[in-house]
């Protein structure tokens, strides 16, 4: 069983101020250097709890889910390694790793140049699922896997939900597949625990937009503006009455994602009812823009603790 401790914000590790530590190599807790645990989080075991779960353990806390995206491999795989430390650490709630894809369709510049840098240093979805099973085990944080369809229909869709589940990935995001064409998509994903997250627009016709939460796992998408993703400088004030509807449809957590890029934003979307914040651009932006990997973490830990705390 591996165990790790916590901090709650893992670059806090690094920064002395009061706590101790516990060596593990003697029989007994000594003081081994003095350290600021800001909070230590109980020791995580390898289970990590479901995002379904997730979301009820945040309902009975009366609280709003965290949910960053970023691109796996931007600018490179260890950095996503630590990206995902940091994000568990600072507390997110569920992490929503996207798939590098050459025809991101539904991605603005941000995370299109992403996935482009990504590919460009080679990373594919062999590499990032042998990451994952080195970086799963130490997070306790649900990871929903990002992808577009085309890299599940080359793999086949029950190899590719065998695969992701071995590797402790408890959700799937496919924002390409139309609803008429996720049967045999839904039926892997819940042969394989895999939880099928489904995204409804400001678009999406009411009868339609039912059957889609209907079919929904884990939460209901709601994407906040048409177009493609990138950072926004307000969130449209549409998706309170979007939230409303879809609220009344389904007792399924809500999560509003598209534009979200200040703790304003945050707030807005709490205060019209949301059970979550997914935010993307802003985040793979830090970290692919940044002038290196170390920085490109200092400024997420610093992005994600400013987000969190529009939270509290
Ligand atoms: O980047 P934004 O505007 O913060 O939106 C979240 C988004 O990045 C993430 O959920 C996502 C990445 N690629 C997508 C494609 C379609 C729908 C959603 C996505």
């Amino acid at each position: 069983m591996a165990i790790a401790f916590k901090s709650s914000c893992f670059l806090q590790f690094n920064k002395p101020n009061t706590g101790f530590g516990l060596s593990f190599s003697s029989r007994k807790p000594v003081i081994i250097s003095v350290k600021r645990y800001t909070s230590v989080a109980a020791i995580k075991t390898m289970e990590t709890v479901g995002i379904s779960e997730t979301f009820n353990r945040l309902k009975k806390q009366g609280k709003v889910a965290l949910i960053p995206f970023i691109t796996a491999g931007d600018p490179d795989l260890s950095t996503t390694a630590e990206a995902l430390k940091v994000l568990d650490s600072c507390g997110s709630d569920i992490i929503e790793l996207g798939v590098p894809y050459s025809d991101p369709l539904a991605d603005g510049p941000v995370i299109q140049a992403a996935a482009t840098r990504a590919l460009a240093r080679g990373s594919n979805f062999d590499s990032i699922i042998s990451m994952l099973n080195e970086v799963i085990p130490q997070i306790s944080t649900p990871i929903a896997l990002f992808t577009y369809y085309n890299p599940i229909l080359k793999r086949g869709t029950g190899k590719f939900m065998s695969i992701v589940r071995d590797t402790g990935v408890h959700g799937l995001v496919v924002p390409d597949v139309p609803l008429e064409e996720t049967k045999t998509l839904r039926e892997e994903a819940k042969k394989h625990g895999i939880e099928l997250v489904l995204l409804t627009t400001p678009t999406t016709p009411t009868d339609r937009m039912k059957a889609i939460v209907d079919a929904a796992e884990g939460f209901v998408y709601l994407v906040s503006s048409v177009g493609v993703t990138g950072a926004r400088a307000s969130v449209s004030g549409k998706v309170q009455a979007l939230l409303q509807d879809i609220k009344e449809a389904t007792t399924k957590p809500v999560a509003v994602g598209f534009g979200i890029s200040t703790p304003e934003h945050v707030k807005q979307i709490v205060g019209w009812g949301a059970d979550g914040v997914i935010v993307g651009s802003a985040m793979v932006r830090l970290l692919g823009e940044a002038k290196s990997p170390e920085e490109g973490l200092k400024e997420l830990e610093k992005f994600t603790r400013s987000l969190k705390s529009a939270l509290d």
